[in-house]
């Protein structure tokens, strides 16, 4: 220890000590708290990333803090889709499922990308466990209902969206099992229906059920934006339900930022006391969100 801090020359050990003293209040806070970590298809990026973002989760769980990871992956199963010759439809955000996407999906998710992650974690040091909403009841899933209103004619029609779910109920006892043994659990955003069929689910919208299931201190969504942009393109470093409804209505929050904070809003509600979104393609990210005074990203809270 002393070698390293004279090779710092004494301004950087001061430095490196004064951002270890900075965290010190976070780590009193949040330990034995529970954050749960939506990791996107986008903000996976390529293997150092991923490697830095799997000891990220490692440091949080060896600090006393309780990581739980639900993951996405639709830029993978697009392309796996693709190698097969399967063609896929997005309606406001959400993949137009049918029984064999919900089969590669399912592939891709809990098979593929989840294990990756698992071994990942599992390679800087940490115990990981690969869970879907299918193991131990997690999450059962029951068929999202969206309707659109037609701009022509105003009327309200059903867009029958296939095998996409939603969670119905959250069983948590799984996460808390493996929790008490030491592992950090992963989620795929897979769920069985109640008529034993396979559902897709937005990772947002499942990570967000689980957040607020477990009453987590914190929902992080880890994207491929710094975080919630105003009308100038500004970063907005808070936002309450009321603020998301204004911007939302206003039109300055679009596309795949809409079912994001909707999920956000529904986590808060559910139990959840506060909701980040920040960009994964930063090293560290959570770490800065977590352990600075400053944080990262946009905070979503009640209070605004
Ligand atoms: N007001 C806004 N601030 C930031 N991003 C926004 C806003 N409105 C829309 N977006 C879009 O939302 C995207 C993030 O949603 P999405 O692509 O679904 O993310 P992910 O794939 O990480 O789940 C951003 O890349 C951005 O294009
Ligand atoms: C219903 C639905 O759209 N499911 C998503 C599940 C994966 C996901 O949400 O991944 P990202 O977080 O990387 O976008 C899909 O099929 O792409």
């Amino acid at each position: 220890m002393t070698g390293q801090a004279t090779d710092l020359g004494p301004d950087g050990a001061q430095a490196k000590a004064a951002t270890l003293m900075e965290a010190l209040p976070y780590l009193q806070r949040y330990a034995g708290r529970t954050f749960v970590v939506k990791y996107g298809g986008h903000a996976m990026g390529d293997e150092d990333a991923a490697s830095a973002f799997a000891r990220d989760v490692v440091l949080l769980k060896q600090v006393g803090i309780d990581p739980v990871v639900v993951h996405g992956g639709g830029p993978q199963i697009g392309a796996m889709l693709e190698r097969l010759g399967h063609e896929s439809e997005f309606v406001d955000g959400l993949r137009v499922t049918d029984e064999t996407t919900a089969e590669i999906a399912e592939m891709v998710l809990s098979g593929a990308i989840n294990k990756s992650i698992v071994a990942r974690i599992q390679d800087a040091g940490g115990k990981a466990i690969g869970l879907s909403g299918k193991d131990g009841r997690l999450v059962q899933a029951k068929k999202l209902e969206r309707t659109k209103r037609d701009p022509d004619s105003n009327i309200e029609r059903v867009v029958d969206l296939g095998f996409v779910g939603e969670p119905e109920t959250v069983d948590t006892a799984v996460i808390r099992t493996a929790r008490d043994a030491g592992m950090i659990p992963v989620i795929a955003p897979v769920a069985s229906g109640a008529d034993g069929k396979t559902y897709n689910i937005n990772a947002d919208t499942m990570a967000g059920a689980i957040a607020g299931a477990l009453g987590a201190a914190r929902l992080l969504l880890l994207t491929d934006v710094t975080g919630v942009k105003d009308a100038h393109g500004e970063l907005v470093p808070e936002l309450s339900p009321a603020d998301i409804e204004r911007l939302t209505a206003e039109g300055t929050i679009t596309g795949g930022m809409i079912p994001k904070l909707e999920t956000c809003t529904a986590a808060l509600d559910a139990g959840c006391e506060a909701a980040v979104i920040l960009d994964g393609r930063v090293r560290h990210a959570m770490l800065l969100e977590f352990f600075t005074a400053s944080g990262a990203g946009t905070l979503v809270r009640s209070q605004g």
